[in-house]
């Protein structure tokens, strides 16, 4: 079968300056891939090209993103835009900083689904409902109608993945989604996102710092160093029986902060 998003030996710049390099990796439909690597290794990067998102200065110079067999590093903008949300949802750092701070929840979920779809306000609720359910929120109504200041960093975060996932759609990015929250809220919103994966088969792409975080979610692992990609293959064989130099002192220095933890 053929993989749902293909990375073809793709090299990102930044003004001239390569920052990704010749790194390749597939994710099919269903798996949950993870990116980790230290500060500034090209995690990010490698996620808003696959959004197309690189924004001035950033171009992928080499290599092609292949998405259900459509190239999305010379994809015209407009037809980006249409599956940015229904085919390639987004989870950031920080949801409640991707929110208008004077509009309530429900209001900017309805205007996001509303560009892509014919929708009413009550369907949108429904389906807010329906998702937030699934994860045990129990008053979809309320959150809905409250301003994302009203809601906790984790609610907010939780209210995110929800609003992601109301497009169903096939791939989520997720670049540091449990990092502002603190461990018992890490814990929960780990298992909603992966209820979300077995609910809706929805693949991802996990960007993280947190190793446990990878050991707990990611069906494969990419580990990067300085944009160069380092190791690739299954979680276990990666991050259990590293082979690479880099990825066994990335282990090590897990290992070393929880003894000194
Ligand atoms: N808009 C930009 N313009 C110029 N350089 C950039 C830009 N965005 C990122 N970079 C550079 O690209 C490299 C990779 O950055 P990136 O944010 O992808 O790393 P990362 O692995 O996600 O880091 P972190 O874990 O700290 O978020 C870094 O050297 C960074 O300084």
């Amino acid at each position: 079968m053929e993989p749902l998003l293909q990375a073809e030996h793709i090299t990102i710049c930044y003004n001239g300056k390569p920052v990704v390099k010749d790194v390749s990796f597939n994710v099919d439909a269903g798996e949950i891939l993870g990116v980790v690597g230290e500060s500034g290794s090209g995690k990010s990067t490698i996620i808003k090209a696959v959004m197309g998102l690189l924004g001035g200065g950033g171009m992928v110079t080499e290599g092609d993103i292949w998405y259900k067999g459509r190239n999305v590093v010379d994809m015209p903008s407009e037809e980006l835009r249409k599956i940015l949300g229904p085919e390639i949802g987004m989870v950031f750092q920080d949801c409640k900083a991707a929110l208008c701070p004077i509009r309530t929840v429900g209001a900017q979920i309805y205007e996001s689904i509303s560009e892509h779809e014919r929708v009413t306000k009550k369907q949108v609720y429904e389906r807010a409902g329906e998702v937030m359910q699934k994860i045990g929120l129990t008053d979809p109504q309320r959150i809905m109608d409250s301003y994302p200041f009203e809601l906790s960093g984790g609610m907010n975060q939780r209210v995110g993945i929800c609003a992601a996932m109301m497009m169903k759609p096939a791939l989520l990015l997720a670049d540091e989604p449990t990092s502002a929250l603190d461990v018992t809220v890490q814990a929960q919103v780990i298992r909603e996102m992966k209820l979300m994966r077995e609910t809706y088969g929805t693949a991802m792409i996990l960007v993280t710092h947190n190793i446990g975080v990878v050991k707990a979610m990611a069906d494969r692992v990419l580990v990067l160093q300085n944009g160069e990609m380092r190791d690739y293959g299954p979680t276990d064989c990666v991050l259990n029986h590293p082979e690479n130099a880099y990825t066994k002192k990335l282990m090590d220095s897990v290992l070393h902060l929880r003894r000194n933890a």
